[in-house]
């Protein structure tokens, strides 16, 4: 079971959104991480051959990225809104899908519907309504609707976007279940998505994969690089004109930052994956802009 890329690019107009990405991916979850723009979504589209690459060749489980409907029966998706006929009940959607799949035997459905509902432990909510559901319910509706045709590639986008700590737990033990036997593809901006789940991960930005590999190696390869250091309310602007400000916390007078520098400035500390991942965005993109959302205040 593998995904092999092997140099594609694409283009719109004059934005490289993919620029000549080599990517083997095998068995299990791997973890496609990259900021707003870095090209996701367009990698995502062509691997569903919802869109052709201007260059390059995609294979996936020996199957040509040119022979669509092969592809299209192997490969499903799970977008990060998903939504449904507000009316209709789980079951009805279930069995809605299933037919437009071509599973007409209703035998065959109810069983297949019975059995994924409970793997994604929905048994209790069959009857309800999709808008009666939770946004965790409704993304495990969605991955038990991806899983109909059984495919081979399971692509999801965002995995955790909107769902409280408790629903993200268990939609990654979900993933992580479901990828015994297939790939499971997790695009995000969000380290936390692939932290726990991914072993081997892609960096994407501006079109191209600055990072391939194993998740624990990034820490390592950014040792040296982070340090900490207590810094008085008044003087944090300067801090945060200054440095590529990774975290800052609130202590009971000032703020501990954690910054990325090569200067000998307080303590050097052991960056965790996050710290690692930004390392890397730092090296590429000296102007990235943290928003306030994405410090721990
Ligand atoms: N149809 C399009 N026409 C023109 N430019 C596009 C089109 N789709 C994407 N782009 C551009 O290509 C680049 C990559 O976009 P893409 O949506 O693939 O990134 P992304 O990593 O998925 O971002 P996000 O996380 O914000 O969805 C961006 O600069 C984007 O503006």
């Amino acid at each position: 079971m593998t995904i092999k890329l092997d140099n594609v690019s694409k283009t719109y107009k004059d934005i490289k959104a993919l620029d000549s990405i080599s990517l083997t991916i095998q068995q299990g979850m791997f973890g496609i991480l990259g900021p707003n723009g870095a090209g996701k979504t367009t990698l995502m589209r062509t691997l569903m051959a919802l869109q052709p690459a201007d260059d390059g060749k995609i294979v996936i489980n020996g199957i040509d990225i040119e022979q669509r409907d092969k592809i299209r029966e192997c490969v499903s998706y799970l977008p990060q809104e998903f939504s449904f006929y507000a009316s209709m009940t789980v079951n009805d959607a279930m069995d809605y899908m299933a037919l437009l799949g071509g599973i007409s035997n209703s035998v065959t459905r109810k069983k297949l519907i019975n059995e994924l509902l409970a793997k994604v432990n929905l048994m209790k909510q069959k009857r309800n309504k999709f808008k009666t559901l939770s946004g965790g319910m409704k993304r495990r509706l969605g991955i038990a609707i991806a899983l109909l045709k059984d495919p081979a590639v399971l692509i999801v986008d965002e995995p955790t976007a909107g769902l409280d700590p408790e629903e993200r737990v268990r939609f990654r033990m979900l993933l992580s279940e479901f990828a015994k036997d297939r790939i499971v593809l997790l695009s995000t901006h969000i380290v936390g998505d692939i932290e726990h789940s991914c072993k081997h991960i892609a960096i994407l930005n501006q079109g191209k994969i600055i990072f391939d590999g194993e998740q624990q190696q990034l820490p390592d390869e950014a040792a040296g690089k982070v340090r900490e250091l207590e810094v008085a309310t008044d003087e944090l602007s300067d801090i945060q004109a200054k440095y590529y400000v990774v975290s800052i916390r609130l202590m009971a007078t000032g703020y501990k930052v954690k910054i990325i520098t090569d200067d000998v400035i307080g303590v050097q500390v052991m960056p965790n994956v996050e710290d690692a991942y930004l390392v890397k965005m730092s090296a590429q993109n000296k102007s990235i802009q943290f928003k306030e959302q994405d410090l721990l205040c």
